[in-house]
């Protein structure tokens, strides 16, 4: 093998010399070449046209393409200094070498000579005599990919590869001199280096992460693309600040990172400060970013922040070359250190910096792969024709960033940061555009629908006032009133309830607080009151025999039977009460007292007291013909019935109303409570729930179909009445406890109508004192009980339920509601803006839907639709809506800027507080 000195011996005698003009085409890319080129003095440019190397288009397309080529190489053949010998260097056309020659272009003096000749003939004919000199047109060769310089060598491609094709067009960019090196000499001085080089960058090529996964060919052209460069010990393979020339591929030696962190926002001027970005804070922030930078520079007034020259260069010429390098020394910081494997640019280029954000200083003689910008941006960052190696890389650069974000002095260099935070945002799959406050989480949604408000006043749009719909504010629970409906009815469709969820449950019982022993005792008592619990029952059952309880019942009842035949009688079974407890309690106890003593007493003399209406038989034979009710002795004549079934604590339910069918009015049955009731009924009816206004209302029951009778509610506690009319249903009333605890022996309301005769009420020893005529025995106790029941039945079916006609009659829109309407805006108002000022709001204006002047509704006019309770009963009254519109326009002087303005201070006020 030949020395280097021989070799050099050999290319320097053999080779040829020639001069070239500016913009002389010396290589034309898909011709066939024999030459190779080193530049002696002077600079040339390269060029590649995508379109003739088939790269950016996927591998189907650049073969249909190669064979449309290769049938017009074919046609063409003959032509070779044609446009069908640009032919890519990859296509393997059937042209023979000998038809094609080296069309390099030399222009040499005299035929630039000629050239001028001909332009100035040219000239003179046509009078454009600069035509032929006029800058050549590079765009045609493709594009620029790199510059050769004096000592640069070009060419060997065509040399080195079999098909002897040109990759690139090179043209000189000024006057050129060039050494020639012919096929043969090439061959024997330079081609076995020059292979070797390509074989290793291949090898490279097979093994680096970033390209072994590319196609063939554009691993081919990438080959090509790669140069290898050396750095010796101490010198710089990239500066801080340089643009970025490509990427440096490390493959052997090592090199330090040296980072000057003030110059980055000399360096970066758009991307500082560089906590922007980095959090959701400093996202949020973002908008104020060039406020923040100005605010820290008239803080600092630090020039030194956008250049560290001057600085520099103050320090050197007032203190000494000594204190400027201990000062580059200190704000140097050396992060760390680089070897093998390492790729240099790469964040670069991936975040489009421009310039390096650090120097990389050899510190041992090393030795690089380079892949230029020109050719990375042709061979990998284009997408079609590459898609995998950018993700490669972007996952490399940040698991880069992440290691040097741990480093010791990471901290003081924000912009790693900053570059962290930029690459993990380019390798979310869609990057997020995150809007400032709306997408925060630390906003609640009030902030949010404050913000949907303040949107809509900024479109002149009108606003319902009663938005937003959040606890407190003034269709809140009408709001929450309907959904429990939606839900109720969904549930009811769906058949089946479903089980509260048990997160729900353990957050019930997280919010129960701890009850106190009188807390305790007095639910208890309660619950005894109300029989949910048997604690007296169980006393009782120690000294009296039990009577049996009705199977079906889910109550403390027990109701006891008489033979069909009979007149069948239904009481309480309450008969297990101790007498001791008799008059001590007033109220309800006492009447429950009263009651289970007239029980024990009728047990005892087994006589029935109460008879059976007949609808009843069948529920009564249904539910306690199961032989384990004792029988009661029944009365001679049919009673009135009072049904005590449950007990209510709470709630006043209102009375059902039975219709007739034929008749427009309700008609209860003669010789009964219901007698009473039919006599006190006035014509008009009407089914409201207030109890406090006066029976002259007027309105009117309608005939209706429903004629259904009503078992018991056995769930839910209450006292239900019943009475009997013409088609033996029952009245229902439910039992008010709260008056009842007023009542007691001496102050029982007198009924005039009620006839102790129609009882058909045996209890023993007290039924002495009854005026029962049949002769039953009727308990004082239990008849007072009767009477206050049925008292409180023609209470709600005359005075209480009969109310005047007014448009508000229903709760929901009545004027109590309405008031508290008015209130509920007011302490929205307060709470939500004008403070003190609105506790003046004028009040709401009451509309009926239908009459004349009322406004249509939108715009400040709600349409408040309420559902009747009676919606949920089998009874239609006539004249009754179950569903009511009333309307009610919005306070007048609560005006649009008004308004916003609360929005706004409810919005500062919450990013205050965030
Ligand atoms: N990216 C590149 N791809 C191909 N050739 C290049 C590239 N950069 C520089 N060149 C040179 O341009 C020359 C064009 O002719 P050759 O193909 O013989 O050899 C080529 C290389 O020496």
């Amino acid at each position: 093998m030949k020395s280097p000195a021989h070799v050099l011996v050999d290319i320097v005698r053999n080779c040829a010399l020639v001069s070239s003009f500016e913009d002389d085409v010396i290589i034309k890319q898909g011709e066939r070449g024999d030459s190779f080129y080193i530049i002696l003095r002077g600079s040339v440019s390269v060029y590649i046209d995508p379109k003739m190397t088939g790269e950016g288009v996927d591998e189907s397309t650049a073969r249909a393409s190669a064979a449309a080529k290769r049938k017009s190489v074919k046609k063409l053949h003959t032509a070779p200094e044609s446009e069908a010998s640009i032919l890519s260097g990859m296509e393997k056309a059937s042209v023979t070498s000998a038809e094609v020659h080296d069309v390099t272009v030399h222009r040499t003096e005299a035929e630039v000579a000629l050239s001028h000749e001909d332009a100035d003939t040219d000239s003179e004919m046509t009078k454009k005599p600069t035509k032929l000199l006029a800058p050549l047109d590079r765009n045609k060769f493709g594009k620029f990919i790199m510059k050769y310089g004096q000592g640069g060598a070009f060419g060997e491609l065509a040399l080195v590869n079999k098909d002897t094709f040109r990759n690139a067009t090179v043209v000189t960019d000024e006057d050129t001199d060039l050494m020639v090196i012919d096929q043969e000499l090439f061959d024997r001085s330079l081609k076995a280096e020059q292979e070797a080089k390509y074989a290793e960058i291949r090898e490279f090529i097979e093994t680096n992460s970033f390209f072994k996964d590319m196609n063939v060919k554009l691993k081919k052209l990438l080959e090509m693309s790669i140069r290898k460069e050396r750095y010796i010990f101490d010198t710089n393979i990239v500066r801080q600040g340089d643009p970025v020339e490509g990427l440096h591929f490390i493959i052997s030696g090592s090199a330090n990172i040296i980072i000057q962190p003030k110059k980055h926002p000399g360096q970066y001027p758009q991307l500082w400060p560089f906590e922007a970005g980095v959090d959701q804070i400093a996202i949020e922030f973002e908008h104020l970013r060039e406020m923040r930078r100005a605010a820290i520079l008239r803080k600092y007034e630090d020039p030194s922040v956008w250049d560290t020259k001057p600085e520099d260069l103050v320090i050197r010429r007032e203190q000494g070359y000594a204190a400027i390098e201990k000062h580059m020394k200190e704000s140097h910081i050396n992060l760390c250190s680089v070897q093998n494997k390492e790729v240099l640019g790469d964040i670069e280029t991936l975040l489009n910096l421009g310039t390096y954000v650090q120097t990389v200083r050899c510190t041992a003689d090393t030795q690089c792969f380079v892949l230029d910008t020109k050719n990375f941006e042709r061979l990998v960052s284009n997408r079609k024709a590459n898609p995998i190696t950018m993700d490669i890389m972007r996952a490399h650069v940040k698991n880069k960033l992440c290691m040097r974000m741990q480093m010791k002095q990471a901290d003081l260099i924000p912009l790693l940061g900053y570059m962290h935070h930029k690459i993990t945002e380019q390798m979310l799959p869609q990057t997020k555009k995150v809007e400032p406050f709306k997408t925060s989480k630390s906003v609640p949604d009030v902030e949010e629908e404050m913000q949907h408000l303040l949107q809509y006043f900024r479109e002149g749009k009108e606003v319902m006032l009663l938005k937003p719909i959040v606890p407190g504010v003034v269709y809140y629970r009408e709001l929450m009133h309907e959904k429990a409906k939606i839900r109720e009815q969904q549930k009811k469709a769906s058949g089946n309830a479903d089980p509260p969820t048990r997160r729900r449950v353990i957050k019930a019982q997280n919010n129960r607080k701890p009850r106190s022993i009188a807390q305790i005792r007095e639910s208890l008592q309660q619950m005894m009151e109300a029989e949910v619990i048997e604690i007296e029952t169980k006393k009782f059952k120690k000294r009296t025999p039990k009577p049996q309880k009705a199977k079906s019942s889910d109550q403390q009842l027990s109701v006891r039977t008489v033979p069909s035949n009979t007149p069948r009688t239904l009481v309480s079974s309450y008969s297990n009460v101790s007498e001791s407890q008799d008059s001590v309690k007033p109220g309800l106890i006492a009447l429950m007292q009263a009651v289970r003593k007239a029980d024990t007493a009728s047990e005892t003399s087994e006589t029935s007291s109460i008879d059976l209406p007949n609808h009843l038989t069948e529920f009564r034979n249904e539910n306690y013909s199961n032989g384990n009710s004792s029988h009661v002795a029944s009365a001679h004549k049919p009673v009135p019935p009072v049904f005590v079934t449950e007990l209510s604590t709470h709630e006043i339910k209102l009375p059902a109303i039975r219709e007739e069918k034929t008749q427009e009015e309700i008609i209860l049955r003669e010789g009964s409570a219901s007698k009473i009731l039919s006599e006190r009924t006035p014509d008009n009816m009407t089914t409201t729930h207030h109890r406090e206004k006066d029976n002259n209302s007027k309105a009117s029951t309608k005939g209706t179909k429903h004629a259904k009778s009503k078992t018991p509610n056995k769930q839910a506690p209450s006292i239900q009445i019943s009475a009997e009319n013409k088609d033996n249903a029952p009245i229902e009333g439910t039992f008010d406890i709260s008056v009842a605890s007023t009542f007691s022996k001496e102050n029982v309301p007198r009924l005039p109508a009620l006839d102790g005769s129609q009882l058909s009420l045996n209890h023993g020893q007290e039924s002495a004192r009854t005026e029962d005529t049949s002769g039953s025995n009727v308990s004082l106790n239990w008849k007072t009980a009767i009477k206050f029941v049925n008292q409180r039945v023609q209470d709600r079916l005359t005075k209480a339920l009969l109310e005047e006609e007014t448009p508000y009659k229903d709760f929901l829109t009545s004027e109590p509601s309405l008031k508290l309407l008015e209130n509920r805006i007011q302490a929205f108002h307060i709470k939500y803006g004008m403070g003190h000022k609105t506790k003046n709001l004028p009040p709401l204006k009451r509309y009926k839907l239908d009459s004349q002047d009322a406004p249509k509704p939108g715009g400040r006019v709600i349409v408040k639709r309420q559902m009747c309770r009676f919606a949920d009963t089998e009874y239609i009254v006539k004249d009754h809506q179950h569903v009511k519109h009333s309307m009610v326009e919005h306070l007048a002087d609560f005006d649009r800027v008004r308004k916003t303005k609360i929005v706004v201070q409810q919005l500062l006020k919450s990013s205050d507080n965030s």
